[in-house]
């Protein structure tokens, strides 16, 4: 007889569904022959078909960790067929599910996500932000309406029909991958950082003739045989490496930039190759010449930086030719760059070879802070304070409230501020709220995303 589990985290409507599947009981076994502590089960008529339904368990301390939420799972994975993972879709998407659901997808046993409390077609475009599970089954359902539910029965039917795995134990590839499940999580549930934060891309623009040659020449601290122009547009990216502590640095496109005046004259060329490597980069080295004024090419480089995200130093060169002083160049290149005011500024000699020593400290150091995970009750103090000192101006006479704030990526990090009414939030208010963030937390050299979001709450809906 094929086994359905229904698995979730608390609340999210796993008992309410087991119910409607289970109106039609036929016999009800309360354990698993020892082997699972609390995995009932119950033989359901599911439609004309008898399948066993597992009963996981609610977790009752909401306090738990999520470990137990994913070890329910990985038991469960064992003994199902078909895997029903449920999440809740008033709230916003949890990493955590999502790296589990990935997981046990890729077990290759019929799984499918089941976005609940979908309650009307206003609340359907929340069930698109879990489209980022990447599950090839997704239902948007309510038990509690009775919204897709039937169309959840038919895929499960569907399931049902199929013929009985031979073997009911698991093929040894499936326990190797469950054990690697296990060793992915963390204490506390959340699944370590997979992401190797070992590699650095760094992109070094800037307009032609500020010194990105040179400067790649100094970094990587020996002289190179300058490519002389080469006739034609190819491009070929040779990126070129070096180890600055337990990190090793991609300089991205370094055949680019050692071609000689290759941007010269096309300027959408010019700005079109600096795309090719910031998208590559996770740090931009925006490199200006200082014995020349500021052009509008410079801005628009800089623009793109802004764009893409990316961590960003300036490197001001020809440093010792300097226009003018440090306070008059400064000056000027923080009020026409607004937008890169949390990018620090280091001047260098490129031909010298001075302070460039600076640039590889600072490499490292912005990495961290556009690597950083601000942990979730610091970051709610700093905003809890924040709101405290000034209040969220209200919206068409409505209070608007931040109910939690929470940081769901990094490079750069994004914070997921979840309100009552998430469009009532001005852009000063942001930035004033972004403000507070980088006088608390350490985050030069990295832009920082606030992105207010509804949590669908149901009093938002009288709006
Ligand atoms: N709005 C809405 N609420 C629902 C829906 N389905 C379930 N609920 C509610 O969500 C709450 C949790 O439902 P349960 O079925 O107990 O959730 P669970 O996942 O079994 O919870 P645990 O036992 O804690 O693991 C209850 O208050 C349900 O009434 C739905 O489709 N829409
Ligand atoms: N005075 C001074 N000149 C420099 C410095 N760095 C580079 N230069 C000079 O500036 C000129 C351009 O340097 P490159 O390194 O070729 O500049 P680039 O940005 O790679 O130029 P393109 O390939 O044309 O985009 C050369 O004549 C360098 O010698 C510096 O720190 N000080």
């Amino acid at each position: 007889m094929k086994k359905i589990a229904i698995l979730g985290q608390p609340n999210v409507g796993k008992s309410s569904l087991f119910n409607r599947f289970a109106r039609r009981r036929i016999a009800i076994t309360s354990d698993m022959a020892g082997t699972t502590r609390d995995v009932k089960k119950e033989i359901i008529d599911f439609d004309g078909k008898e399948a066993e339904l597992l009963d996981t368990g609610g977790i009752d301390d909401s306090s738990e960790l999520f470990r137990r939420v994913r070890n329910k799972a990985i038991e469960a994975a064992k003994a199902a067929d078909i895997i029903l993972y449920m999440v809740d879709g008033k709230a916003l998407p949890d990493d955590r599910d999502k790296e589990l659901f990935y997981r046990l997808q890729r077990l290759g046993k019929p799984i499918a996500l089941v976005v609940n409390k979908i309650d009307n077609d206003k609340e359907e475009e929340r069930a698109w932000e879990f489209g980022e599970f990447g599950a090839n089954n997704l239902f948007a359902i309510s038990v509690s309406h009775n919204r897709r539910v039937g169309q959840l029965i038919e895929w499960v039917k569907n399931h049902l029909d199929e013929p009985e795995a031979a073997l009911l134990d698991l093929v040894p590839d499936e326990a190797d991958a469950l054990e690697n499940l296990i060793a992915q999580f963390d204490e506390t549930g959340t699944l370590q950082e997979e992401e190797d934060l070992s590699e650095i891309g760094v992109a070094i623009i800037g307009r032609t003739n500020v010194g990105k040659s040179s400067l790649l020449n100094a970094l990587l601290g020996e002289e190179r045989a300058v490519v002389s122009d080469v006739a034609g547009t190819t491009i070929d990216p040779v990126d070129e490496k070096m180890t600055l502590g337990d990190k090793t640095v991609t300089f991205v496109d370094t055949a680019g930039i050692r071609r000689r005046g290759k941007i010269q004259g096309i300027e959408r060329y010019a700005l079109g190759r600096t795309r090719q490597m910031l998208e590559r980069a996770d740090i931009a080295l925006l490199v200006l010449d200082a014995s020349a004024p500021l052009s509008e090419l410079d801005e628009k480089i800089a623009g793109l930086v802004d764009e893409y995200k990316l961590g960003c130093i300036i490197v001001l060169n020809k440093w010792d030719e300097a226009l003018g002083s440090y306070e008059e160049i400064v000056d000027e290149l923080r009020y026409r760059f607004k937008f890169l005011s949390w990018a620090p500024v280091i001047t260098v000699s490129a031909k010298s070879k001075k302070r460039i020593h600076k640039i590889n400290d600072m490499i490292l150091k912005v990495f961290e802070n556009y690597t950083r995970h601000i942990p979730t009750r610091e970051l709610n103090e700093v905003i809890k304070q924040a709101t405290i000192r000034h209040h969220i101006p209200s919206h068409k006479g409505k209070p608007v409230n931040i109910l939690f704030a929470s940081q769901y990526a990094i490079k750069p990090p994004k914070i997921a501020l979840i309100s009552n009414r998430p469009r009532g939030i001005h852009f000063s208010y942001i930035r004033y709220l972004t403000n507070q963030l980088r006088e608390n937390f350490d985050l030069e050299g990295t832009p920082v995303i606030l992105i207010p979001k509804r949590r669908g709450e149901r009093e938002e809906e009288s709006e």
